[in-house]
């Protein structure tokens, strides 16, 4: 599989300064990278990231009292280790330091299986460009490395080594989010009761893609409902490429393949609004089984991990709300009786674009091939899907996918990172115009798919 430029790295040298039309400073088709001033990479390592690092910490501290009470005594001295190895982290990328290799027990040799993936693409870094620091490398990289420290920090204890940081983030995502899951809820049980019907699944594609809106990594962890995610007329105009008339014509097309998979992205309303999804393809006969994929490690603060799933449909199942307990046991059925499975791999918390995917995790990328289609759910995806290129927006999907084709893919995602494919010409440049910043902040679209199949055998 020959990656386009996986090679070349943004951190070659080049005029930062460079006036750019459509925003950014990076050169078309070179990694993103923080190198760059004005790149929303930049802004993330400088000044998102030590947010995200400071809340995270004075969330260990204001919650100290309940995490030990929940984990024991011998918590109080590990959360005093914890806060200062974050501490030490925030100042090394706030400094610009070289990323650390994470940490290899190889006296027990028990260290998880990521560490030594992590540590040999870092190190070729340093060997690709004589640098892996935290603003001179791959933004994927960079930001992929920051959740997987965090992370380190928890996995090297003992009380607290399965302790997710970001839980109770999440659980509050959705709690602050429940007038809308219950419009969302409402909605679906009334599309549940007749078969499947274009305008429908095309309504439902939009709500899902516009649940994409919530992620406390970007809303750095703030919380908020917005009811202008369910007026799809309104926000039709924010879609920038839609082609959920070619899902629906897959998804009601014949096919050897009764499995769809999702590659889920947020907790809270996002999950929901997938698994909506899930439900309506279930129960309209589109597929046998719908496969969820979720993150093995806390990830970009909002990501769903399995303990996240399960707590939602603890809470749908016990909720007030007659619609929400009814799709809760629903939905929990579908677990029980394998029309849903859950799925776990390491691959999603790697820091590799999914160009990488059929040399490193092979099986997974064969798995993915077994599916009808796959849904791919956000901006991180997105940003892994097309290889954290800088590619001229018009770029087809199929050229900025390189080959990542298991299936067809049906992709949905908010447009919160300066990377885009897929879109007219001209609409870059008009928006750019009115907002240069326009591609940070979640409030444009995009639902697209590549029926382009590229097996490995
Ligand atoms: O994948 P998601 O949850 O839609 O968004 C991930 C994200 O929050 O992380 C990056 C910014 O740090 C951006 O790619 C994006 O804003
Ligand atoms: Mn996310």
């Amino acid at each position: 599989m020959a990656a386009m430029s996986t090679d070349v790295i943004a951190t070659k040298t080049c005029d930062c300064n460079t006036n750019r039309s459509l925003d950014i400073t990076t050169p078309r088709n070179v990694h993103l990278s923080a190198f760059y001033k004005r790149s929303f990479a930049y802004y993330t390592v400088k000044l998102r990231m030590p947010v995200i690092l400071t809340n995270l910490i004075d969330n260990l501290v204001r919650n100290k009292k309940q995490i030990i009470e929940r984990f024991g005594e011998g918590t109080q001295e590990e959360l005093k280790q914890i806060i200062g190895e974050i501490s030490q982290f925030k100042y090394e990328v706030q400094t610009n330091k070289p990323l650390k290799l994470l940490i290899e027990d190889k006296l027990l040799g028990t260290s998880p299986p990521d560490v030594k993936i992590y540590n040999e693409y870092i190190q070729k870094q340093e060997t690709l460009e004589g640098h892996a620091t935290h603003f001179h490398t791959i933004w994927l990289l960079t930001e992929c490395y920051m959740y997987r420290r965090i992370w380190q920090s928890f996995q090297t204890k003992y009380c607290l080594k399965n302790f997710d940081p970001f839980e109770n983030q999440k659980q509050q995502s959705f709690a602050s989010s429940l007038p809308l899951i219950e419009k969302m809820g409402e909605y679906l049980i009334r599309l549940l009761d007749h078969e499947a019907e274009k305008t429908e699944f095309i309504q439902l594609l939009k709500l899902n893609l516009w649940g994409n809106k919530c992620d406390l990594s970007l809303s750095l962890g703030k919380v908020g409902d917005d009811n202008s995610l369910f007026d799809t007329e309104v926000m039709n105009p924010f879609i920038l490429c839609d082609e959920s008339e070619k899902i629906w014509n897959l998804m009601i097309s014949e096919s050897s393949s009764e499995i769809i998979d999702i590659v889920f992205d947020n907790a809270g309303y996002e999950v929901f609004t997938d698994l909506c999804l899930a439900d309506y393809i279930i129960t309209c006969k589109m597929a046998k089984l719908v496969r969820l994929y979720v993150k093995a490690i806390p990830w970009f603060i909002s990501d769903v991990m399995k303990h996240d799933f399960f707590w939602m449909l603890d809470q749908l199942k016990n909720s007030s709300n007659e619609n929400l307990k009814k799709i809760g046991h629903r939905w929990a059925d579908h677990i029980s009786n394998k029309k849903w499975t859950i799925h776990i791999s390491d691959f999603w918390t790697l820091p590799f674009d999914y160009t990488h995917m059929p040399k490193v995790d092979p099986d997974l990328y064969k798995q993915l091939a077994q599916a009808k289609a796959v849904f791919f759910k956000g901006d991180l995806n997105y940003r892994k899907l097309f290889g954290e290129l800088n590619w001229d927006p018009t770029t087809p999907v199929d050229q900025g996918l390189q080959n990542f084709n298991p299936t067809n893919l049906c992709i949905m995602r908010t447009i919160k990172a300066d990377i885009v494919c897929g879109i007219r010409k001209g609409i870059a440049e008009e928006l750019s115009a009115k907002d240069e910043k326009w591609m940070e902040k979640g409030e444009y679209g995009l639902i697209q798919f590549s029926n382009k199949i590229v097996s490995i055998d």
